[in-house]
């Protein structure tokens, strides 16, 4: 679909990924709100966005755990820009010890969003139709030691952004669902004083720790992710996807077929 002239919801779009992914749509002639908790780093981005790109930009404050909050980003957003046809589900931690905080983060508030996006996208509801692109991981294809609880959560966001693209629904809704997942960017969530704080068993911190610095030597920057999530959101032909973006390069993994018949 053509970004020009479209509207769009970057939830997370304060931060990291977020911003860099607002920052791309922006570019190419989006509107765009950037629904994010922190209201500090909110309004200093968007005044730094409204300074570049004017009044294609908005922020409203948004908890993504909490319903009420994200209806009033989609109705703000709305009421500001017109119908809402993308949305990038982006907002995400990583905390293996808070890890109720992280599934309802991570997991539920991205199905949260997802139907709530449903209710003013949706062709059936009287919308237009469109895409929504979800920010999963690498860690929602692979397993990683050193982070199961994140890994689980991005696995199941994973299958669901895979099974939302076979619903019986998915021509009413007229909307497409792919899965951008990126190995380690350079954002605060994967700093080492972060980390540090969200990892409790000394053992594995001292392991992800020596894995970043081994197995993830080369970091990815947010414009890296944000560059496969305009791939995702401008081919038609792609849903139920997940794209890996790597140093470089970037590859579709698709899941492997049973025959359950
Ligand atoms: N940094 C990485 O290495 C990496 C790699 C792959 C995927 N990701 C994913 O990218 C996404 C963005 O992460 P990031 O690395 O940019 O981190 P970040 O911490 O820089 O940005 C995350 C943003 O989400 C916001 N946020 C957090 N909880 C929220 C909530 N409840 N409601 C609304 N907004 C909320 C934060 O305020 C922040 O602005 C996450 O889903 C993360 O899992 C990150
Ligand atoms: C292939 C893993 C990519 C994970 C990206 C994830 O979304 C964010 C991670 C943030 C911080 C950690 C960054 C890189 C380390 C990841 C794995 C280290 C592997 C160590 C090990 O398994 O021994």
């Amino acid at each position: 679909m053509k970004i020009e002239g479209s509207v769009v919801i970057v939830t997370g779009g304060a931060q990291g990924i977020g911003k860099a992914i607002s920052k791309s749509l922006l570019t190419l002639g989006a509107k765009v709100c950037i629904a994010d908790v922190n209201n500090v780093e909110g309004d200093k981005t968007v005044k730094e966005l409204v300074d570049a790109y004017g009044n294609s930009v908005i922020f409203q404050q948004c908890d993504v755990t909490k319903d009420d909050d994200v209806r009033n980003a989609f109705k703000a957003t709305t009421d500001t820009f017109g119908d809402v046809t993308i949305t990038v589900n982006n907002a995400g931690i990583l905390d293996e010890i808070n890890f109720s905080r992280t599934i309802a983060v991570d997991l539920e508030a991205q199905i949260r969003c997802t139907m709530i996006a449903l209710e003013f996208m949706g062709r059936n509801n009287g919308g237009k139709g469109g895409t929504i692109v979800f920010n999963a991981s690498a860690a929602g294809i692979v397993p990683i030691g050193v982070m199961p609880v994140y890994a689980a959560v991005k696995h199941g966001l994973v299958g669901f952004v895979r099974s939302m693209a076979i619903s019986p629904r998915i021509e009413d809704w007229g909307v497409r669902f792919n899965a951008v997942c990126p190995i380690s960017v350079d954002t605060n969530l994967s700093r080492e004083e972060n980390l540090r704080k969200v990892v409790g068993d000394p053992v594995v911190l001292d392991q992800l720790l020596k894995g970043m610095k081994t197995a993830h030597s080369v970091i990815l920057k947010p414009s890296d992710v944000a560059e496969s999530v305009v791939k995702l959101i401008e081919d038609d032909s792609l849903n139920g996807k997940s794209l890996v973006v790597l140093e470089g390069k970037t590859i579709f993994v698709d899941p492997p077929v049973l025959d359950l018949q």
